[in-house]
């Protein structure tokens, strides 16, 4: 039998604490007067108040080293979205998460938050003001997501009040930032290999993008609103910017900041989708013999081309939370974050 560890402790272990949003997350964790105990597959940075673990989330053991102590998990560890590896996602995603939840409970953990992704909802059309009673993805568009809606359901129903395990799902979208190794590399990459002309379809679709302290900052709401007598105990809770952006416009004002020209002509959306997913079942079909990663994925494709942002009321009225970065403040700092990405650089 676990032994409970003092409610209250300020002692918490990140998750996947290396990664980008980990690290954000660490790093005000300390301000906050918490120490941390980061446990990840790789270590990117040494910080004073932070206890470094290596290991795999599915070792029950290497994790249980981790968790001596610790009353407050934070899981933000996956595979990256852009990996597309069926097994490696279902792997960490679903059987790690199973094992980070056993050994929460054998280590007397009381709370546990899951950063899940607004994506769960997502089937690749239109999602406007998105609420989190939509049901979950019948067809997700990728098997990242496929996982994720997985992830979340074991979280979410691990939550056991008699047991004092309690647990809540964040769903961030679109997050950016300094230090984000995904969405604006991968931006002037294309941009770089003059790939950044066109716009898929209209241009006008709205899409949330969240300034990473802004994800942070919602983490931190819910562990600390966390308690058996909270409305937030086995739910889920989207936290975005709250200010919808047109895809593109996003896009274009990223790339304008660092030097690159903004996207102007227009495709029609269903053609290069269709070529996106012929692209893909090519590379899918060629892979034993050739690896080539296309920049225009299918999922890519879906989510430049439709609308898709959500609704944080819910976590206004339960967290109290409300952005602390606007989108043009934290656009700022991310294109300012990039020296080594402007043009000519
Ligand atoms: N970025 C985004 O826009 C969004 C992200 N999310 C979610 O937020 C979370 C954090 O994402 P982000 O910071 O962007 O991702 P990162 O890839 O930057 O961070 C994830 C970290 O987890 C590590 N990791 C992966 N597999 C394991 C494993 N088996 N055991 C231990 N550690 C592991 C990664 O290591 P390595 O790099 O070596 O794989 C990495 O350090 C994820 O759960 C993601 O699904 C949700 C919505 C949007
Ligand atoms: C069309 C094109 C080449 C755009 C380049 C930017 C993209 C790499 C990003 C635009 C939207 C981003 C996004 C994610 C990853 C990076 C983008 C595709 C996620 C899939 C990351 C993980 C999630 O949970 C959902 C995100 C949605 C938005």
């Amino acid at each position: 039998m676990a032994t409970r560890v003092r409610p209250g402790s300020k002692r918490c272990a990140v998750i996947g604490g290396s990664g980008f949003l980990g690290r954000h997350l660490v790093e005000k964790l300390l301000d906050r007067g918490y120490s941390v105990s980061l446990f990840d597959i790789r270590q990117s940075y040494e910080l004073p108040g932070v206890t470094f673990h290596q290991g795999d989330l599915c070792d029950k053991q290497a994790l249980l080293s981790a968790l001596k102590d610790v009353s407050l998990v934070f899981h933000c560890a996956s595979p990256a979205p852009s990996s597309d590896d069926r097994l490696l996602f279902e792997r960490v995603n679903i059987q790690g998460t199973q094992t980070v939840i056993q050994a929460c409970l054998d280590a007397g953990v009381q709370k546990l938050v899951l950063t899940s992704s607004a994506s769960v909802v997502f089937e690749g059309t239109d999602v406007k003001n998105g609420k989190e009673d939509l049901p979950y993805a019948k067809k997700p568009i990728d098997y990242y997501t496929q996982t994720k809606i997985e992830q979340e359901k074991l979280v979410l129903e691990a939550c056991n009040k008699p047991k004092g395990f309690l647990t809540v799902a964040i769903r961030p979208h679109g997050i950016f930032g300094p230090r984000d190794p995904q969405l604006v590399p991968t931006l002037v990459d294309a941009a770089r290999r003059g790939k950044m002309k066109f716009i898929i379809g209209d241009g006008t679709n709205l899409v949330d993008f969240t300034y990473v302290e802004n994800v942070v900052h919602g983490h931190i709401l819910a562990a600390e609103h966390l308690r058996a007598d909270s409305p937030i105990c086995g739910k889920p809770y989207h936290i975005t910017n709250d200010e919808p952006i047109r895809f593109w416009d996003f896009m274009s004002e990223i790339l304008v900041g660092l030097g690159y020209a903004a996207p102007r002509f227009h495709l029609p959306y269903t053609l290069v989708y269709g070529l996106a997913l012929l692209l893909w079942l090519l590379t899918w079909i060629l892979h034993p013999f050739m690896s080539f990663k296309p920049t225009f994925t299918p999922m890519r494709v879906a989510l430049a081309g439709t609308y898709h942002y959500y609704s944080c009321e819910r976590a206004k009225e339960h967290l109290g939370y409300k952005p602390v970065v606007s989108l043009k403040e934290g656009i700022a700092r991310t294109v300012a974050s990039y020296p080594h990405l402007r043009r000519g650089a």
